[in-house]
């Protein structure tokens, strides 16, 4: 569909708009009393969220990065699905699955009755996704922009046989300087440390600080973290449901520096905070059944 299609089907009148983004790629543009947004209809990412009467975008957006099919948009709220990780089966197939570098359709549009905006977006399978993954589903993630940003990844099995899957809300979030930034909720938690290519079990004690790579699946978490950002003078509240499991990633220097989508200095500026089904955490979906992600974002200040 063309952006004026694309308008004149599901635009709202001075709150939804779309436009032709960076690389052309077609975007929603939402501004309302209660925040601003900006989402992909490729990769069905949102690339950024900001209240009304915030300073900051929730969310970090690489300036470097790709908006072409076929490729990650580094930044925003990438979907990981149906794996999060590397291929579960060692076949050789892209990391975080297939569905972050892919057109994803417009499925509905709506202003809600309280203010907040509802936009739906979703995929079904193709010849070509049964290439990469046999199996029949129609995936849909319904992102509702108000006071705070909700995001629901549905997953429904049209096959006949169940499949398993695991999947992430890869969120990047903005932070003012990464050394005066620490998520709390995680305390006591074990963790799958995968930092330099390993993966040994190790506990949380305290809350989670950075001064050098952080790649962790932390495992048996409960349903609300905090990133509390010092420089930026806020807290990010996440609330999940349907998940066991929780992501916390920055590349710090090297690895940034050899990020050909990052800038050299981004690690100062980002941290992933994922709402995920990882590892252990895995969903089987039955036929006919469906799994749902759910992870809101929240600024919340004092
Ligand atoms: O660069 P990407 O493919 O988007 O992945 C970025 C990162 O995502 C996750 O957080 C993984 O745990 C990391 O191992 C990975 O490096």
């Amino acid at each position: 569909m063309t952006i004026e299609q694309l308008n004149t089907q599901f635009g709202i009148a001075g709150q939804l708009e779309f436009i032709a983004g960076n690389g052309g790629l077609p975007m929603i543009q939402v501004k309302t009393a209660k925040a601003k947004a900006l989402i992909s209809i490729h990769a069905g990412q949102v690339l950024s969220y900001q209240p009304a009467g915030e300073a900051e975008d929730v969310m970090f957006l690489s300036a470097k990065a790709y908006y072409q099919d076929g490729k990650a948009i580094k930044g925003g709220a990438p979907i990981c699905w149906p794996w999060f990780g590397a291929d579960p089966e060692g076949k050789g197939r892209p990391g975080h699955g297939f569905v972050r570098n892919r057109a994803w359709n417009v499925i509905a549009t709506e202003a809600l009755a309280n203010g907040d905006i509802k936009v739906t977006v979703g995929l079904d399978d193709t010849p070509e996704t049964q290439a990469i993954w046999p199996h029949a589903f129609s995936l849909r993630q319904e992102i509702v922009i108000g006071d705070s940003l909700n995001l629901s990844l549905i997953t429904r099995n049209t096959g006949k046989e169940k499949f398993t899957i695991t999947q992430a809300f890869h969120t990047y979030f903005k932070v003012g300087d990464i050394s005066r930034a620490k998520v709390s909720g995680l305390a006591g938690c074990d963790y799958l440390d995968k930092a330099g290519g390993g993966n040994t079990q190790k506990h949380q004690t305290g809350d989670v600080t950075i001064d050098a790579e952080v790649d962790r699946i932390y495992l048996n978490v409960g349903n609300t973290l905090t990133i509390d950002d010092a420089a930026l003078n806020r807290c990010i509240q996440i609330t999940s449901q349907n998940s066991k499991t929780a992501v916390v990633w920055n590349p710090w220097e090297k690895i940034a520096k050899d990020m050909a989508d990052l800038e050299d200095h981004d690690y100062q500026r980002l941290l992933c905070v994922e709402t995920t089904n990882a590892a252990d955490d895995v969903r089987e979906v039955a036929p006919g059944g469906e799994c749902r992600l759910v992870a809101s974002y929240r600024v919340v200040r004092g």
